[in-house]
């Protein structure tokens, strides 16, 4: 590469500090320096170079991946790495393996299912890797519907141990990451049967693997479940499947924290709340949402670097320096009012994970001093949270690929596997509709238990609801102009009516049903909107919430406060449906919604590029040829181009028996 920078001009436009806003994002100065200080140490390492992943066969990734987590883990060792750092270290590799599924669901489902003794045997041989774990939940029959799950742990009370059997090909387990090639150990869900009576599914620790031979144990036959969307994105990890064909393990294997069998077999409840273990939930879904924000802000980081760099058109109307070039396209206005409301979305996300990891703190605090209060709420938020920011990341990187038009489709533009990595969590950890239906329940329950047609003192994210009476009776937007919309009360106002009045419509026709359960069912496209609109009011609050706070750098609030404005107004224009069947606004409100967009537009232009600049995102993390710190973008693809397989040979593997027959006449005659 030449060496210069060819976005160096649109750095130079920024209207703000960039290394304060790096700070902003990284959430603290600290979490900025050992996140920098790990980026840089595994970009630096040719053990984890990632480039050629996706020409490999399934077979090579998997061996590949293999080696990286071991050398993952080595340089952990050696450097002495504390585990917040060896978790950066495990995300800047970048690739899927059975360490994720270990350190992010295996340890957290013993520490958070298991008694101390438990803990205590477990967690060292899980977090010195002796042992490899994974968590084995999904059947081949049963995701969502957990209370469906088919496969049973017995007690036989004569040698004091669970039987763990799968009775049919459905209760199968499906989908465990880590399972099919290399989990030693997993945390296995199954029915608990003592002296014939169902007690539900619960957790129970079971070895897979001999430690000394790797050969599966006797009873369990397990196995990859196979290829995956996409090429190497989730195929490096061996999600598996397993079967047990009545697999005895030992009565302490069963996690007991909440709930336990005695050596006579009786079913017994400890004296720890059940409510507990929600809160494993609520922290691994507020994982998931800042994974939402770094994927979209990935994807983001490329499509506006390329869309800098990338002209088409209108030479006619520009010149640099007495030569004619063409328009960037992130000048177009279309490109802009599709690629700037996702980096407004990639900031709301990563402070909507903020505002989440401080709720799960408030929330473990308040569960340890056996108050149960909020956790329905935490919960509701969680899930979703989790539903929104994942669909709305998922649908954001595809839109990405495409405002990077043809050269997105390129393995090379990193943007076909980011999308092939990320847009499962829609799936895994709870179904985004499941989830949606969840906190509309949630809000339905909310609504019925407030006295009717008063103000009401609620807290948490529902606290809107108590103001029903003024958000149905009274309440009107007050925006006559554009600018009206730059007021955060403005804006949260109407948000809060929206929700209030789609919940309450969704409450209203459900009272219409006798059974309330088909009720539910039929209105479920109506709650699951307004759980939606609920998730993106608070998703709005907290980023005006944000702004409230003492934010330091030149500029930085002044960014900050644009791109919330951005966020909050472009969800106005694309739900104006809700905000106008709603009454709301009125049509000229929300035509005045859109006015007030497009200057936020132009505002932001300048800036864009430090923007993504500040996710601080190396080029190896990044790893895309179009969104490299430098924008030199074509000598990257061709140079990409020029190591594909293929290119090998001048001559293409395959030409004698297949084309030069057909060139020559002689198909016929060809045997092919
Ligand atoms: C990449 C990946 C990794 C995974 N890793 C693991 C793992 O490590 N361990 C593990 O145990 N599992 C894992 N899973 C499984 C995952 O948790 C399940 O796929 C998930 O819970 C969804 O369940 P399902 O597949 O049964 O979907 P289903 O529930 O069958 O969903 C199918 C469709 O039905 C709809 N639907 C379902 N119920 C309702 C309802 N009540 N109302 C309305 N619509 C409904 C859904 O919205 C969806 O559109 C993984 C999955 C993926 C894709």
């Amino acid at each position: 590469m030449d060496g210069s920078d060819h976005l160096a001009h649109e750095r130079s436009k920024a209207q703000f500090d960039v290394e304060k806003m790096k700070i902003v994002w990284a959430g603290s100065l600290y979490a900025f320096q050992v996140s920098n200080r790990i980026a840089r140490l595994v970009a630096g390492d040719p053990a984890f170079r990632k480039e050629n992943r996706a020409v490999l066969s399934r077979r090579e990734l998997f061996k590949n991946t293999l080696r990286k987590a071991a050398h993952a883990w080595k340089r952990i060792t050696e450097l002495g790495l504390s585990e917040e750092e060896a978790s950066w270290l495990r995300f800047y590799v970048d690739e899927l393996s059975y360490a994720y599924v270990h350190w992010g669901m295996f340890v957290p489902a013993i520490k958070g299912s298991g008694t101390e003794d438990q803990q205590n045997k477990w967690l060292p041989l899980a977090t010195n890797m002796q042992i490899i774990g994974t968590y084995a939940q999904t059947e081949l029959g049963h995701g969502s519907n957990v209370r469906g799950l088919e496969t049973t742990a017995s007690f036989d009370p004569k040698t004091d141990e669970f039987i763990i059997h799968s009775p049919t090909l459905t209760s199968s387990k499906w989908w465990p990451g880590g399972l099919g090639k290399i989990a030693t150990h997993a945390v296995v869900y199954a029915r608990l049967i003592t002296d014939g009576q169902d007690h539900g599914v619960h957790g129970f620790i079971v070895q897979l693997r001999s430690l000394d031979d790797h050969l599966p144990l006797p009873g369990i036959t397990v196995g990859d479940i196979g290829m995956k969307f996409g090429s190497g994105a989730f195929n490096s990890i061996d999600n598996g499947f397993v079967r047990f064909d009545h697999v005895h393990i030992p009565r302490n294997q069963m996690l007991m924290r909440v709930s336990q069998v005695t050596r006579e077999g009786k079913y017994v409840h400890s004296n720890v709340p059940r409510q507990l273990v929600y809160g494993a939930m609520v922290y691994v879904r507020q994982i998931i949402v800042v994974d939402a924000s770094i994927a979209l802000s990935r994807a983001v980081c490329i499509a506006a670097r390329y869309s800098a760099v990338r002209r088409q058109f209108g030479s006619e109307n520009h010149e640099i320096s007495g030569t004619r070039v063409e328009t960037q396209v992130i000048d177009y206005k279309t490109q802009q009012s599709r690629l700037f409301p996702l980096l407004a979305s990639a900031y709301a996300f990563r402070f909507i994970g903020e505002w989440l990891k401080w709720l799960y703190t408030d929330l473990t605090q308040k569960l340890e001093a056996n108050d149960f209060s909020t956790l329905p709420e935490a919960h509701a938020c969680t899930a979703g949270l989790k539903s929104l920011t994942t669909s709305a990341a998922a649908d954001g990187i595809e839109e990405c690929r495409k405002l990077c038009g043809g050269h997105g489709y390129l393995t090379s533009s990193g943007l076909p596997e980011l999308y092939a990595v990320f847009v499962p969590a829609c799936t895994y950890e709870g179904d985004n509709i499941v989830l949606l239906l969840q906190v509309a329940r949630f809000l339905m329950k909310t609504i019925s238990k407030l006295p009717s047609g008063r103000n009401y003192k609620l807290s948490g994210a529902t606290a809107y609801m108590g103001h029903m009476e003024h958000y149905l009776i009274k309440y009107s937007c007050n925006v006559q102009k554009a600018e009206d919309w730059l007021k955060p009360n403005t804006i949260l106002e109407a948000f809060e009516a929206r929700a209030i009045r789609m919940c309450f419509a969704c409450a209203q026709n459900l009272t219409k049903f006798a059974d309330q359960s088909e009720g539910f069912s039929e209105l479920s496209t109506d709650l699951v909107e307004a759980a939606i609109a609920h998730c993106q009011l608070i998703v709005v609050s907290k980023f005006i919430k944000k702004l409230r706070q003492n934010i330091e750098g030149n500029g930085v609030k002044q960014q900050l406060e644009t791109l919330c404005y951005i966020y909050a107004l472009h969800l106005i224009h694309k739900n104006s449906g809700d905000f106008l069947s709603t009454g709301c606004l009125n049509p000229k409100q929300a035509s005045l919604a859109n006015d007030q967009l497009r200057s936020l537009y132009a505002k932001v232009r300048p800036n864009v590029i430090a923007l993504v600049d500040a996710f601080n995102y190396s080029d190896h993390f990044l790893g895309s040829v179009l969104g490299c710190y430098d924008g030199n973008v074509y000598p990257r693809l061709y140079e990409e181009a020029c190591k594909d397989p293929l290119n090998d040979s001048v001559v293409a593997d395959g030409y004698g028996e297949y084309i030069q027959p057909l060139l020559n006449q002689q198909l016929l005659n060809a045997r092919l």
